[in-house]
């Protein structure tokens, strides 16, 4: 400060005149500059924007309005839910401290910053239908180091023609400490799967919830009745001849549950302990214990522990509890969880004779014995 004093006595009042004139001018055309590289669109999201993409951004003050925003758009499973809220929160702070955003686009330099990148998956949960799928998928995703893209992409299955950047585009923001994660149930028991998702990265992790495909089974039927009223019987469906036990395996209901069939494709491309098999009744009746596997496989700290969860009663399933700071507790959407169509015991039971021998195959397969009998 002495320095400058000293400096501004020294110099004679035409050159301090030149010099602020200088410091103005650059000063100008510093914010012409600015002006011209980050133009208002790109800094504010436009109010029109309804893609998918758009930034989730906790709502405070002015940031309220893109909330809302997202929040018209996404289904209820895609939006963060109040742990992922402060953990967002979190997030943004940690990556402003380390300047983190290593973007495929460059950053902005203010206002609405988005943060981290999106990634493909590091880990995938394949399946099986009516497994317990979406309940991996939300009970892994309270743990701070995953995100998750909350709708079935489809993409090694039904979409597959539009390109990996596509792909990419539907994931989550994530840090680089963080795994990106989806769920598409039918990638298990899709020939083309395993073949693409080794070609988009052979260190992909893959999740398998497998349950009695005698249950799956019913439970998969239940779910298309609820659509289609008018559909045939469970036993008309699933045989071709009742009276001689003859299974219909063309059914899809039906042919999902040839788990080792299914796994057997999967082994050309994946080695097995980069399979992580999660029991489906065991979900139910101990998720900490399931979820505590599921993140040792991942390579995560266990973080969702039994504190996570409760029982609820009416629902008859494990639920969500309130996460600490906001929100409220949280189990799975009705179609989780239905009262199963009544299908006689003589079915079931042929139906048993007809799975125990693929199970046996699974169980040796995966050295693991889910006792479904
Ligand atoms: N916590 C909790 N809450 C509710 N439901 C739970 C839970 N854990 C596992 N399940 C079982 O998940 C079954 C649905 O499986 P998916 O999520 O894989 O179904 S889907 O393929 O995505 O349609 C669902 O099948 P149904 O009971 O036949 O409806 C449930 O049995």
């Amino acid at each position: 400060m002495g320095c400058v004093l000293l400096f501004n006595r020294l110099l004679p009042f035409s050159h301090r005149f030149t010099r602020t004139s200088i410091g103005l001018l650059s000063l100008l055309l510093s914010y012409l500059c600015y002006c011209a590289l980050f133009p208002a669109d790109t800094i504010m999201q436009k109010a029109g924007d309804l893609t998918p993409s758009c930034q989730w951004v906790p709502a405070d003050g002015a940031k309220r309005r893109l909330q809302k925003s997202f929040s018209c758009v996404l289904p209820l499973d895609a939006r963060p839910s109040s742990v992922e809220a402060s953990r967002l929160k979190t997030d943004q702070r940690a990556s402003s401290t380390h300047n983190v955003a290593r973007n495929d686009t460059p950053s902005p330099p203010m206002g609405y910053v988005k943060f981290g990148n999106k990634k493909l998956p590091n880990a995938i949960i394949v399946g099986v239908k009516k497994g317990g799928t979406r309940a991996v998928l939300e009970f892994i995703r309270i743990h701070p180091d995953v995100r998750a893209a909350g709708t079935e992409t489809h993409f090694f299955d039904r979409n597959y023609d539009r390109g990996l950047e596509w792909y990419r585009g539907l994931m989550p923001r994530t840090l680089e400490s963080q795994i990106t994660m989806e769920k598409t149930p039918s990638y298990f028991v899709t020939k083309e799967t395993p073949h693409r998702i080794s070609a988009m990265s052979r260190d992909t992790k893959l999740i398998v919830v497998v349950r009695d495909p005698v249950t799956r089974a019913i439970s998969d039927y239940t779910q298309t009745l609820s659509k289609t009223p008018d559909l045939p019987s469970f036993q008309e469906l699933a045989f071709r001849n009742q009276t001689l036990g003859i299974v219909d395996t063309s059914w899809n209901a039906i042919r999902i549950g040839l788990y080792a069939l299914h796994l057997e494709n999967w082994l050309h491309y994946f080695p097995l302990a980069q399979i992580h098999f999660v029991s489906g009744e065991r979900l139910i009746t101990d998720p900490a214990g399931e979820l505590a596997r599921v993140q040792d496989f991942l390579g995560l700290k266990r973080i969702v522990t039994d504190k996570h969860f409760y029982f609820n009663r009416t629902k008859g399933f494990p639920c969500l509890k309130k996460p600490e700071s906001s929100g409220s507790p949280r189990c799975l959407g009705k179609s989780k969880g239905r009262t199963h169509v009544q299908i006689d015991r003589d079915a079931i039971e042929q139906l048993r004779d007809f799975y125990r021998p693929y199970n046996v195959k699974f169980y040796e397969m995966v050295g693991h014995d889910f006792k479904w009998e």
